[in-house]
């Protein structure tokens, strides 16, 4: 088993029908920050990677973590020995507490619209993923937490009354916008 975060691959690839030519992505472009909130641990015998979110306090997704964890998703899409990837949290009780409110409070809006590409790119990179993904949910995970694990394709939760999940910014009368 090895760490992989701080990698930067650039190579091209084929396997389990996924090309990746590209090297320079949107979001390595974007990433100018040197602090790690995801770590990833590949098991080569197994095939299987486990990304844990580290960003204290709740994982909440800011436009730097969105970022990282979309560089993380694009290094192990383009690994042909990976196939499945495990989403979890390192944060106790918490496994992301949605998007970040401070990226999207009274910010520009060309800084909002970064933002909610950074979100859109997030969602699709794991719904759209080669691999079989699960969201190990250890904590509570609102809003745009609840979304990141409805992306993967299987999702386990752990067993406590005080972890809550669900959209819940329907409660105050706000839509998903339409994508
Ligand atoms: C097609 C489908 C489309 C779906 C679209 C999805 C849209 C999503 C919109 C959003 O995600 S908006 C964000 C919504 N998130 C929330 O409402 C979560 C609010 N937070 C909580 O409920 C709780 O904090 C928690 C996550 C359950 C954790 O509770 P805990 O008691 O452990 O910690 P706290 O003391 O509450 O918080 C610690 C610390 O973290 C700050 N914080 C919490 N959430 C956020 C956040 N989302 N963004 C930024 N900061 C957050 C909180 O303010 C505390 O900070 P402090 O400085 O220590 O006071």
């Amino acid at each position: 088993m090895y760490a992989r975060s701080g990698l930067l691959s650039q190579r091209s690839c084929s396997s389990h029908g996924r090309e990746c030519a590209t090297p320079v992505l949107a979001a390595q472009r974007r990433n100018n920050s040197t602090a790690t909130k995801i770590a990833v641990e590949f098991d080569q015998s197994t095939g299987v990677a486990v990304m844990r979110l580290q960003g204290p306090p709740v994982n909440s997704l800011s436009l730097d973590f969105l970022t990282e964890l979309c560089i993380n998703v694009e290094k192990l899409e383009m690994d042909k020995n990976c196939r499945g990837l495990i989403l979890t949290s390192s944060q106790p009780k918490v496994f992301s507490a949605g998007l970040d409110i401070m990226e999207i409070y009274g910010k520009s809006p060309e800084r909002c619209g970064e933002f909610w590409r950074a979100v859109q790119e997030m969602w699709l990179k794991l719904y759209g993923s080669s691999m079989v993904t699960i969201a190990a949910i250890n904590g509570s995970s609102p809003a745009g937490g609840c979304l990141m694990s409805m992306t993967c394709d299987y999702r386990i939760m752990a067993d406590n009354p005080r972890y809550s999940i669900g959209l819940n910014e329907t409660q105050l009368g706000i839509v998903a916008p339409f994508w």
